[in-house]
């Protein structure tokens, strides 16, 4: 079982995007299909390519054109298979892409109590805005940093260290909500606390097994952050 949510101490939340505010996958697969298509490839299934975002664009493109996790397609291919897949991804984003239940209410229940929230995503910074735009979330994040906002992206600490700086807060009052292993280890490198979703695109059971991927605690609403945030001021 999980541990009880304490926020007593937490002054800021960042969340991942992809598996974590937003059901984003079918416009990845439908993209990183229409790529293969135009390239003379067959067409991968949806579960196949779900296990293989999460370490942003460049590595899904390498792991579509490949159907291998480990692999890197051959670079002039990789910079063909990128810029089909760029393309159809950003004109077609939010075709079926929606907010997981809770991820509205609970990102505004916790804006409404002056808590700052703010994107720390893989996903290239200029796609995660389009998608947030679309999505018409834009307006509810403080910050959006991208895979390649700066030199580093998830599992560096470097995206929360940067949160940390902006939002003038310790980064161990920050914390992370997400997904995947490179949320967890992101808010371990910098000293955050993890929280994981049990509804995205990678299992927190299985992560749970390893000490270095466990979360925190696990949540299944965003909704619930902000319940324990009143829970633990009632005057906040
Ligand atoms: O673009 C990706 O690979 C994953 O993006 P995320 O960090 O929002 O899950
Ligand atoms: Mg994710």
């Amino acid at each position: 079982m999980s541990p009880k949510l304490d926020l007593h101490h937490i002054q800021a939340f960042a969340f991942d995007l992809d598996g974590t505010l937003v059901d984003s996958i079918k416009d990845l697969a439908i993209s990183a299909n229409a790529m293969r298509e135009a390239l003379g490839m067959e067409h991968l299934p949806l579960e196949t390519l779900k296990s293989f975002v999460g370490d942003g664009m460049g590595r899904l493109v390498h792991r579509a054109l490949t159907n291998d996790h480990e692999a890197l397609a051959e670079g002039h291919l990789w910079q063909q298979g990128f810029a089909l897949f760029a393309k159809h991804y950003y004109e077609h984003i939010a075709d079926y892409s929606s907010p997981y239940a809770g991820v509205v209410d609970g990102v505004t229940l916790l804006r409404s109590q002056n808590l700052p929230v703010v994107v720390v995503t893989n996903k290239a910074e200029r796609f995660a805005v389009k998608l947030l735009a679309d999505l018409g979330l834009l307006d509810e994040f403080s910050l959006v940093i991208g895979g390649d906002t700066l030199s580093e992206k998830k599992p560096s600490a470097l995206p929360l260290q940067h949160v940390a700086e902006v939002l003038n807060v310790d980064a161990n009052k920050i914390a992370m909500i997400g997904d995947s292993h490179n949320d967890i280890l992101s808010a371990r490198a910098a000293g955050a606390m993890a929280i994981g979703v049990d509804y995205g695109y990678e299992d927190m059971n299985l992560l749970a097994q390893d000490p270095q991927t466990r979360a925190d605690v696990v949540i299944h609403s965003i909704v619930q952050l902000y319940d324990a945030v009143r829970q633990d001021d009632p005057q906040r």
